[in-house]
């Protein structure tokens, strides 16, 4: 559950008070995610029609200074069209608001919901969304290195140490120091860049059928190599919970993005690279929080060997797992 924090109706009627939004008719708390507090909340609305939200209090994680670059990369991406939720600013025209010493944003409800199982039309649909921030990105002002890249993954590791490892499972610590060298030695060095969302995982996306209706949770963008966003996303979409690969979700996944940012040769063999380091990533974090995280934790904690078993999938296969358009 993720509502970490609890405010009263009246605390939240007058924090709605500074907003041009209406007089507050509920809030409800919202069980899904772990990081930050998040409410429904509805509102009378400017014109007395009815007007629905999202309240985030930023509980754990998130610098405070880093709120300017996630939301307003949420602003500059919602003008240019892309389907993210605006923030809607007090009427001091401020982002985010104290309220005690927690940040608190009100951000734009966006309707759709999160699927278990995505069809090739859905993630062709995503596939699309992603390469439109990509190019909408470009010109956003601001930029944020991403603090989970290849260094913070030997990092993770070390701290992991290889007794922890190897009590997650005996194969671990072998497979990390080999991929950890591998990709080391691969990493690509001159890919573009842009903004990329690095954590689009099927529960960030509000889907409205075959389309997508909202991106959220840019809590982890930063600026690094557009395609290992891509990858990021392959990973993260094109697998059956047995872990089998799923082919026609791939190919759509990569038309998609294609259809509105064509891959370069060099973005195009660099995949199999850029997924193995992002199987390393999600891997890497959650051994991480597989021994850091109490056993008795409300949080249900996520299986590191889910990723290992993606990374095997990936050094084995190389381009065989990115069925590309027109080839
Ligand atoms: N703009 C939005 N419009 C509609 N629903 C939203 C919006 N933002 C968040 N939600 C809902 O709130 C839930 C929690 O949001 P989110 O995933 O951002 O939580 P979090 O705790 O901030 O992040 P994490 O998933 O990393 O723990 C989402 O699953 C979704 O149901
Ligand atoms: N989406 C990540 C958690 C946030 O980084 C995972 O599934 O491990």
């Amino acid at each position: 559950m993720a509502v970490y924090t609890h405010l009263g109706a009246e605390e939240l009627a007058s924090l709605i008070q500074e907003y041009d939004v209406g007089t507050l008719t509920s809030a409800k708390g919202i069980a899904e995610g772990v990081s930050n507090s998040n409410w429904l909340i509805e509102t009378t609305g400017k014109d007395g029609t009815g007007a629905r939200f999202i309240l985030t209090m930023y509980e754990r994680r998130i610098d405070l200074n880093e709120l300017p670059f996630f939301l307003g990369l949420l602003d500059h991406l919602a003008a240019k069209g892309c389907p993210v939720p605006r923030t809607i600013h007090d009427r001091a025209n401020r982002a985010y608001r104290m309220l005690g010493e927690k940040a608190v944003a009100l951000i734009e409800f966006l309707p759709g919901v999160s699927v278990d199982h995505p069809e090739p039309a859905q993630a062709r649909s995503v596939g699309a969304a992603l390469a439109g921030i990509h190019l909408a990105s470009a010109d956003f002002p601001a930029s944020r290195a991403n603090g989970l890249s290849l260094p913070s993954w030997r990092e993770l590791a070390d701290d992991c140490g290889e007794a922890g490892l190897a009590s997650i499972n005996p194969e671990l610590p072998d497979l990390v120091q080999g991929e950890l060298a591998f990709l080391q030695a691969n990493w690509p060095a001159a890919l573009p860049h842009a903004v990329i969302h690095a954590d689009l995982f099927p529960d960030n996306v509000l889907m409205l059928g075959d389309a997508v209706g909202g991106l959220i949770d840019f809590y982890f963008a930063c600026n690094d190599i557009a395609a290992y966003d891509l990858a990021v996303t392959h990973a993260a979409w094109c697998f059956e919970a047995d872990g089998s690969f799923r082919p026609a979700v791939a190919a759509a996944l990569i038309e998609g993005y294609c259809a509105v940012r064509p891959l370069s040769r060099d973005e195009r063999h660099a995949l199999p690279v850029l997924a193995r380091g992002a199987a390393m990533r999600f891997m890497m974090t959650r051994a991480y929080d597989w021994l850091h995280t109490p056993a008795d934790a409300l949080v249900t904690r996520k299986d590191p060997m889910d990723f290992a078993r993606r990374l095997r999938f990936y050094a084995e296969k190389g381009d065989a797992a990115f069925p590309l358009p027109h080839d």
